[in-house]
This record gives C-alpha cells, structure tokens and sequence, in this order.
C-alpha cells in the first residue's frame, strides 16, 4: 500500500521535513534535539526533562518492543515530540502492555515517521537546536513559521512537571530518609533510592529551605529537570540556605543548580549531550564512565574558579563540565545520569556514596 504523507515538520529557519503520524494529530512547538541511543524510547518517551523538546532518535527503528508497565520514568509525559526513520506498530516483547503510539496519543504527543533522521541530526549538529513544529501536512509554511515566531518556550518548566504537594515512595524498615526536591524527577532515580534502603520523601520544586528542614532528612537528593536552571531562582535560593547543614547531591538539572548557588555560571549549549555512550573522566580515580545523558544546558568551567567548588567530572568527548562537589558542605553532583535509564550502570557507585555520606552523617550527630 503508497501512503501519501500526512505531517510535515517545519523548522524555524524554513526547511520542511514530510512524514507519516504516527501518534497525536496535534499541532506543536518544541526545541529539536537528537538522542543516539539504540534502545530506550519509553524511557525518553517519559522523562519529564524532555518536555519541549522534539526528540529526533538516530537509532532507525522504533516502537519494536512496545512498552512495559514497570518502565515508565513518569505516568505523565510531557515530551514535545517523537521524530523518527521508522515507526514500527506491532511490538515482539512479553512485557509489552501498550504500543507507544498508544501511549504518545494518550498524552497528545505528535509524532512522525519517515523522516530522514541523519541528514536531520546533521542540520542539528552543523546549525544547532532550534524551534520546530509538527503540523498538518497542509499548513502553509508562511503559517508555520508564523506560529514559530509567536511561540516562546518557557524557561522555568520545573514549575510545569514539579509534582504540586509533597508525597513518600516508601520502603520497608527504611534506614535513612531523603527528601527529593522534584523538578520533574525520572522514576528509576526513585527505585534507586528505595534499593538502598531509603524512604523518599518528594516535594515540590519551590520547597523552601525551613520547610525541608522540618521533615528532618539525612539527605536532600536535586533532581534532573527540564528548561533552564538558571530560570529556577527559588531553588538556587534554598540550596545556598541549606548547604552545609545537610549531605545533598544533584543530578542533572540538579547539578546545574548547584553550580549556580555557588556563584558559578550556566550556558546553553549547541545542541546538548542526548544519548548512552558518553565518556566521562572521574578526575580523582582517573577511570572513565560511560554514561547516559540528557541535557542541553552546562555549566561553565571558567565561573567555577573562585568558588567553592571543584570539577570532579569531564566529558572526554568536548571537555565540559560533568561533576562538582565541595567536600566542606557534603554536596557534589553530576550532569550525567547515573541511574542509566536507559544506558550503562558504570555510575551507579554515586548513589553509594551518598548512602555513606548519611551514614557518616548519622554517626556524627549521634556524637554529639
Ligand atoms: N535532564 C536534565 O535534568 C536536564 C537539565 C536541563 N534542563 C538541561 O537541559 O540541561
């Protein structure tokens, strides 16, 4: 059967991509990026950090394994959109439950097939990432530009995906407690945490510092997150008032607001780290980590100097920021995800060391 294209995908600087739906017929905005990971769709399918962003997957084929329960990263997606070479509808998995256009339509997710994703991630690596639109294969071009033009993302999306009151992912006979400031917080951070005895108490990403000092944590975990950290004042804020007192550590997102509350500066970069094969260099040991990324943001290494923070993390591939720490006020933290959802587990010794430091921490007020 010839089926004629129905959506097209319009980029700001005028260049048009035709394609199939796969999904939502909604028309909509969002930032391009590419992910090169050759597994993981549901993962990123789910992971509020996306929120916004069209994601262009390098890997040719998706939807083959449908989607599983216990995979979700949040039961509320708000990826901008799914642009693939070939969407595939009929899952081979046991675990598959749903297919992930019936997910992406669910939660009115455009998405389109057929496209030529390498010459699109090429148009990406050489020019940036830059505003697009999933629409009708009918719109005018003048149109969609037009609502590019008029379309402005938002900087705080924590705001947007942030649960909105505080609730517990609790484990049986927990030995400490954490309480994880949510800025759109992934799943599999949650079950790594419950997997080394914590109970997880979540709150919502405007916590203030006196209001997480009444639930009396061992620990306050910063979450991952979408937009732009420095748009995210109040929890700049709290992290100054709070560091010291208690061990925090911070992915992602939650890494760059730490550099942030230091005094240090943040960047948007060309088109981001999006993908499972990163090599990162743990400056102490000297190994190197291969891990899953996702951000489009980082941390600038020369606002560093001066600070109170050093660079514990380097990414081999462009030499940015990938981890700080300052060991005075047990807080360090990572651009890169450890809980490897999708992607390598070479990382996940960060969330131990956490553990130790509540430990530690434990002990030391017993003392005194
Ligand atoms: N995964 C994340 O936490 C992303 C952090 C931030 N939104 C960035 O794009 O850099």
């Amino acid at each position: 059967m010839i089926r004629t294209y129905d959506r097209k995908l319009i980029i700001e600087d005028g260049s048009q991509y035709y394609g199939y739906g796969f999904s939502a017929d909604t028309d909509k905005v969002f930032e391009l990026v590419f992910h090169t990971g050759v597994i993981g769709y549901q993962e990123i399918f789910s992971d509020p950090s996306y929120t916004y962003q069209g994601v262009v997957m390098t890997y040719p084929l998706i939807g083959n394994y449908g989607m599983a329960a216990d995979d979700y990263e949040t039961f509320h997606p708000t990826i901008g959109a799914m642009i693939v070479r070939e969407y595939e509808d009929h899952p081979s998995n046991f675990r598959a439950e749903a297919t992930l256009s019936e997910m992406m339509k669910k939660f009115d997710v455009p998405g389109i097939s057929g496209i030529d994703t390498r010459k699109l991630t090429r148009s990406i690596r050489d020019f940036g990432s830059r505003k697009a639109l999933i629409t009708s294969v009918n719109t005018p071009l003048e149109k969609g530009l037009e609502i590019l033009k008029e379309t402005t993302i938002p900087g705080n999306m924590a705001e947007i995906v942030s649960c909105k009151e505080s609730w517990e992912y609790e484990t049986e006979e927990p030995k400490y407690h954490i309480v994880a400031v949510d800025f759109g917080i992934k799943h599999s951070i949650l079950k790594a945490w419950k997997k080394r005895g914590c109970h997880v108490t979540i709150v919502p990403w405007n916590t203030s510092a006196e209001e997480i000092r009444k639930l009396q944590p061992d620990g306050v975990f910063l979450s991952n997150g979408p937009g732009d950290p420095a748009a995210v004042q109040p929890a700049i804020e709290m992290i100054q008032q709070l560091r010291g007192s208690v061990p925090m550590f911070g992915i992602c997102l939650g890494h760059q607001l730490i550099s942030l509350s230091y005094g240090a500066k943040t960047y948007k970069m060309k088109f981001g780290h999006h993908g499972g094969n990163h090599p990162v260099k743990n400056i102490a040991t000297g190994k190197v980590e291969i891990t899953s990324q996702n951000h489009s943001y980082a941390v600038d290494e020369s606002s560093l100097k001066g600070t109170d923070l050093t660079i514990t993390h380097m990414n081999l591939l462009d030499k940015t920021v990938e981890g700080v720490a300052c060991e005075k006020d047990s807080i360090y933290s990572v651009q890169y995800h450890p809980e490897s959802a999708p992607g390598p587990q070479d990382s996940g010794y960060l969330f131990d060391r956490f553990i130790q430091m509540m430990k530690e921490g434990k002990a030391h007020a017993k003392k005194n």
